[in-house]
């Protein structure tokens, strides 16, 4: 959840900042509307908006309409101000909420908007019975590891564990240990004291005690350096942190869920991970197929993305036609889930009119992923493929995958009284901070319009191009980046740094990626 904080919230965007964070969002603040909208056009995106009821809400509201970015806007303010509250809500807001700001409303919002963008759509038995399974494990404490190629929902599957777990109301907090280098993800996991290292001008609380009492998700955990998973293991073992900097070790309860798009398996033996912080993190293995193993999920989740880009662009209802998704069906997944979101998205931004054809949809990921690159899949073969396979066999057998029935939306759990049960309403309305319409169509139509001009070119030479021009179009930011690519960050640094190592213009970091929290 990421949440765009607007002009000075009479002097509370530290506490409102905080709560939200607390509530696991990355919280980034801009003074203007000016910058808001900046935020929300280029790289940074955010899914929710809190802007003080004293700028013009009717004129960015308006502005957001007039480029048809679709988001979430919450005002806030002093809470006798009932006149402004009406203006606001006239404009346009979704809620008023009253400073000072009060933890429960905070959540509330995050919640209902959480609810509408990490729903996870499926059908496909395979997914059913993986969906089984966490439901299964959530309500314990046991650790989980999920394994999955890259974009296969990993992220989404750790909440849906911990929205379905006895800890949903207490923060879930991610930290992606490939995003952060490794002199700062210490700092980041178990925080510092003041003066611990230069630079460290304040203490720090680490992502451990701002999960406490709720779930800590350790993602893409194959990255991290043999030294951390040191100091990890130990921090599992005694249930206790110690901040850089610190002799007083830090009681912390927490929940640990890990990703990884590796085979753990294969680092384990191969000397790059460490065996006993496996076997204390995979006590529960989730594994997610991959879209090429659960086919009956494509036509759903194509038509989820296009309802949701279509709406978050003002277009009008789009579909599908029978051969768009013969294509799709017929398609190697390297990307994943955001390989078909990416493709979607663009499919709604090229397509007139109510059909989506075969025209419209262009599939990228053989230029994106060599075979035998890090991105490529975990072989189906591997002991991480079997879902129900935890080490030494010990977790419980699945249930028979049930019949494929009518197609199912699976809120997060908090939302959800007993199973995953089907959802009336249309998913996901919210959760697009979509760039501005113009921007992606001239960026999808550029890179359909100059395909000739490419032969003759090296692959090697072109995925320079295509990462780079992404990368500036994102204002440096590698995050947004990476998800428009369809790679994973670790992916694009690495690329980045072999492109700076030859001598390339590599863009620097965003400032919205440097100062989103
Ligand atoms: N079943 C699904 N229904 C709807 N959206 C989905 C589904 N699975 C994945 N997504 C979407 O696809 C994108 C990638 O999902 P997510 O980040 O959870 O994948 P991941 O496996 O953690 O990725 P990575 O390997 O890069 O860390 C997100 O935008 C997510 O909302």
């Amino acid at each position: 959840m990421r949440l765009l904080i607007v002009g000075t919230l009479e002097g509370y965007i530290t506490a409102a900042g905080k709560i939200a964070m607390k509530r696991g969002a990355k919280v980034s603040h801009t003074d203007s509307i000016d910058g808001a909208l900046n935020a929300l056009r280029t790289a940074a995106g955010a899914d929710l908006v809190m802007i003080d009821v004293k700028l013009d809400i009717a004129a960015f509201i308006d502005s957001l309409k007039s480029e048809r970015i679709t988001i979430p806007v919450v005002a806030c303010g002093i809470g006798t101000d009932a006149a402004a509250a009406v203006r606001a809500i006239r404009a346009g807001a979704k809620e008023y909420l009253p400073l000072p700001p009060n933890a429960e409303l905070i959540a509330a919002v995050l919640e209902a908007v959480a609810e509408e963008s990490h729903s996870i759509v499926c059908s496909d038995p395979a997914m059913l019975a993986t969906l089984r399974l966490a439901e299964q494990v959530a309500p314990s404490d046991a650790s989980v590891m999920i394994t999955g190629e890259s974009g296969t929902g990993k992220e989404l599957m750790a909440r849906f564990i911990h929205r379905k777990s006895r800890r949903a109301n207490e923060p879930f907090v991610a930290v992606n240990c490939a995003a952060i280098p490794e002199n700062l993800l210490e700092s980041e996991l178990f925080g510092h004291e003041k003066g611990a290292f230069t630079g460290a001008v304040a203490r720090r609380l680490g992502k451990f005690e701002e999960a406490n009492n709720g779930t800590l998700l350790l993602d893409e955990l194959s990255e991290m350096h043999p030294r951390l998973q040191a100091k990890l293991l130990r921090a599992i073992q005694e249930k206790e942190i110690d901040r850089i900097g610190s002799s007083q070790p830090v009681k912390v309860n927490v929940r640990l869920i890990a990703t990884s798009n590796r085979n753990l398996e294969a680092e384990v033996r191969s000397g790059n991970f460490r065996e006993d912080l496996y076997f204390r993190l995979n006590v529960f293995s989730v594994a997610i197929p991959s879209l090429r193993e659960r086919p009956a999920d494509i036509p759903m989740i194509a038509e989820h993305f296009l309802r949701k880009y279509a709406e978050a662009n003002g277009l009008g209802d789009k579909r599908l036609t029978e051969d768009a998704l013969l294509m799709l069906k017929g398609h190697h997944w390297r990307g994943n889930v955001r390989e078909l979101e990416n493709t979607m998205h663009r499919a709604v931004l090229l397509s007139r009119g109510e059909e989506v054809g075969p025209e419209a949809i262009m599939l990228t990921s053989k230029m994106l992923a060599p075979e035998g690159s890090a991105q490529s899949s975990i072989p189906a073969d591997s002991p991480v493929a079997n879902p129900f396979a935890g080490p030494g066999g010990t977790v419980p057998a699945a249930q028979p995958a049930p019949q494929p029935s009518a197609p199912l939306v699976v809120p997060p759990p908090g939302a959800l009284p007993t199973s995953y049960g089907p959802k009336g309403g249309r998913p996901g309305p919210y959760g697009m901070a979509a760039n501005s319409g113009a921007a992606a169509a001239a960026n999808a139509g550029g890179s359909g319009a100059g395909l000739g001009a490419l032969i003759g070119r090296t692959v090697a030479d072109v995925e320079r191009d295509l990462i780079l021009e992404t990368l500036t179009h994102c204002l440096g930011n590698r995050t947004h980046a990476a998800n428009i690519l369809g790679i994973s960050i670790r992916t694009l640094r690495n690329k980045l740094k072999q492109y700076g190592d030859e001598g390339r213009n590599v863009p620097a970091p965003g400032n919205d990626e440097r100062a989103t929290a």
